[in-house]
């Protein structure tokens, strides 16, 4: 094996690779679970043969080889663990010799991710420590919203001071917003003055987007008037025009210090009712045509609206306003012009899933190029995540079926995948497309152990028979190892913990209403689409919640009454087993194990439930209906239990 791999440029090494130590230790183990999985899989073919209620023996085999499949993938991902070095401070090219680099910001509702934080975005890639009239920032709006183009030429207005300031003082947080709202900022007279600016300008922008429209009084550069024009009575987000706006440019637009600002530039592609838009892959293509139209630089970065470059560190003509330049990004921008073409299938983002993301890496992997994970100490980039619950699950709900609808393609990485990249390389991605299989362990080791033991039926090995240490090695073998790993790359416990709690949630909520509506999608009898995440943030309540680390249910939704009734059945199942373990002596231990850890995982859901007075609470209607639920649940068990 290689142990340390250079990667070189011109002579110059710009990264290493070093394998970890403990890829020896997780081989071995990996046999050692293997063995284990493979008795468990005889026991449960021995059952099945020797029982006589096979439904229950047919369910949990069907769950554990779900399990011995997911663990078979989570372990290909950790066969060959490597960490890597990256050494920016090695490229000595000179700045005149840099290569031109595209930026793209994704937008798509000025409601759900409002238009100051796709601002900040795009401030925070201008201001980069790159040449400026190489950085060409193309803002990709799907919501054809005008507050949000109303933003951006105000953020080209305010750029004109904030980019030197940056430079002047070498500030690292290029986000105008973390800047000011940190603790490090400064005090000068100068950092004031930019800080009334900011405030007035963000003031501007969260005011014409509460009226919903941008008033002719508002508009304070004459140059840009007209385009607002655009906004006709027939104009939807659904059904517009082209509307391609050049905010600044990087030949004729100079800063406060008579420097050249990069480009800046909206585009709102056409859309239509009647042809598909393919979400972000298809809001990406457009502006890869777009900037090849434009500006056409050898290097790409795309960011969403939620994200912001976190170090300027980080990243070489054609006269942008000319009238057939611009005729011809207007062209590629439509929506016909992707027809009959190989955009989606072999150029550009591929289409066909909700994650076009993974699948677009995963599409170009199986073709043979090569990628590296950089993982610099400081965070290139941050991003934003959903707090409220509701919108989590929402999110990973939409994932679940993307990747669904990858697992289920003819580019399934089980088939297409292990067949170009190898086993290893297919079972890994195998590890994504399949995250949806969760629910059904989950499921059925969330209610199935419990009613049995309600009914004083076991459904495992009992503590005196051998099979019973096969389950305890096995449970203990994959959390250990599970915990094992996410503290080696610098989590800690608590971290670990949360992450599995939610693993579980995941489990009965995403996984669960993924695999649901991917189905129904499936035989037609529903469609979806992108639902975007919301990324507004202004309960003030609720963000000193989310900093207690307090789960955040808030408002009514059918995804919370699984996990709800779950832990209902599992108080139950560990009070009525402790009971019979003190009552009788003998009792179900690994049912009973199972409800304790379940009752722990549940925790918070007991305090939202009954605990809690705040607004994100879980709702009373769901509670109830979790309660009705459990009793029928509790009542057919009885049929098949007894
Ligand atoms: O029709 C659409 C829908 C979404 N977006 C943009 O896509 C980005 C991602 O949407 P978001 O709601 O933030 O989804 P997340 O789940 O946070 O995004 C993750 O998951 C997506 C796939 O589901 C990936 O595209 C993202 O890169 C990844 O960060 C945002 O900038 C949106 O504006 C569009 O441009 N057009
Ligand atoms: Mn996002």
């Amino acid at each position: 094996m290689e142990r340390h791999r250079k990667h070189s440029v011109g002579g110059t090494t710009l990264h290493t690779c070093h394998p970890c130590r403990r890829a020896i230790p997780y081989r071995i183990y990996a046999v050692i679970h293997t063995c284990g999985i493979i008795a468990l899989m005889y026991h449960h073919v021995h059952s099945l043969l020797t029982s006589n209620n096979t439904l229950i023996t047919c369910l949990l085999l069907l769950s554990d080889i779900v399990l011995a499949f997911m663990w078979a993938t989570t372990t290909s991902l950790r066969l060959n663990p490597v960490h890597r070095t990256e050494y920016p401070e090695k490229y000595a090219a000179k700045p005149e010799d840099f290569p031109k680099l595209d930026v793209f910001i994704c937008t798509a509702d000025p409601y759900k991710e409002p238009p100051m934080m796709v601002v900040n975005t795009a401030l925070s890639v201008m201001a980069y420590e790159y040449p400026s009239d190489k950085i060409s920032v193309y803002v990709s709006d799907d919501g054809g919203s005008s507050l949000t183009l109303f933003a951006l030429v105000e953020a080209a207005k305010f750029s004109k001071h904030w980019l030197p300031f940056c430079k002047k003082n070498n500030i690292q947080d290029r986000s105008p917003e973390v800047y000011f709202s940190s603790k490090s900022n400064s005090q000068s007279d100068e950092a004031e003055n930019l800080k009334m600016m900011y405030k007035d300008m963000k003031s501007r922008v969260e005011h014409v987007v509460e009226s919903g429209k941008v008033e002719t009084a508002f508009i304070t550069c004459d140059q840009f008037r007209g385009v607002f024009d655009l906004w006709t009575d027939k104009f939807t987000r659904h059904d517009h025009p082209t509307i391609i706006q050049v905010l600044q440019n990087s030949e004729t637009d100079m800063d406060t210090t008579k420097k050249y600002m990069p480009n800046l530039i909206y585009v709102s592609r056409e859309k239509s009712k009647v042809s598909p838009h393919h979400f972000k892959a298809g809001a990406l293509n457009t502006l890869l045509r777009v900037s090849g139209v434009m500006t056409n630089a050898p290097i790409i970065l795309t960011l969403d609206c939620d994200m912001y470059s976190n170090d300027p560190a980080t990243p070489v003509h054609k006269p942008i306003n000319a009238q057939d330049v611009l005729a011809l990004a207007h062209k590629v921008a439509g929506c016909i012009y992707e027809h009959n073409t190989n955009w989606g299938s072999k150029i550009g983002y591929r289409y066909g899933s909700l994650v076009e993301d993974y699948y677009t890496g995963y599409r170009l992997h199986c073709e043979g190029w090569r990628t590296v994970f950089c993982s610099p100490k400081r965070a290139a980039f941050c991003g934003d995540a959903p707090k409220s619950l509701i919108d989590v699950v929402s999110q990973q709900k939409r994932w679940a079926i993307g990747l669904l609808e990858v697992a289920f393609s003819r580019y399934s990485p089980i088939t297409y995948g292990v067949k170009s990249m190898g086993l290893l390389m297919g079972l890994g991605y195998c590890q994504y497309a399949c995250w949806p299989f969760w629910s059904l362990p989950h499921v059925v080791y969330g209610f199935l152990p419990q009613l049995a033991l309600l009914y004083g039926v076991s459904v495992f090995p009992k503590s005196s028979d051998p099979w019973f240490w096969l389950y305890i090695v096995l449970f203990l073998g994959a959390y250990a190892q599970d915990l094992l790993d996410f503290v080696l790359e610098g989590g800690t416990y608590r971290g670990w913990w949360n992450d599995q709690r939610m693993w579980s949630i995941r489990g009965f909520s995403s996984h669960l209403f993924g695999f649901i509506e991917f189905t129904l999608q499936t035989l037609n009898l529903s469609t979806h689409g992108f639902n975007v995440t919301s990324k507004a943030n202004d309960d003030e309540e609720q963000s000193k919640r989310y900093e207690k680390e307090m789960f955040e249910f808030g408002p009514s939704s059918t995804m919370f009454l699984p996990m709800t009734t779950t832990a209902i059945v599992n108080l139950l199942a560990f009070v009525w087993g402790l009971y019979g373990l003190f009552a009788w002596g003998e009792g179900l231990v690994l049912e009973l194990m199972l409800a304790s850890f379940a009752v722990v995982n549940c925790l918070p859901i007991y305090e939202a439930m009954v605990l809690r007075k705040d607004n994100g609470k879980l709702p009373k209607r769901i509670c109830f209906v979790a309660v009705i639920l459990t009793f029928v649940l509790i009542v057919s068990g009885y049929f098949f239990l007894k």
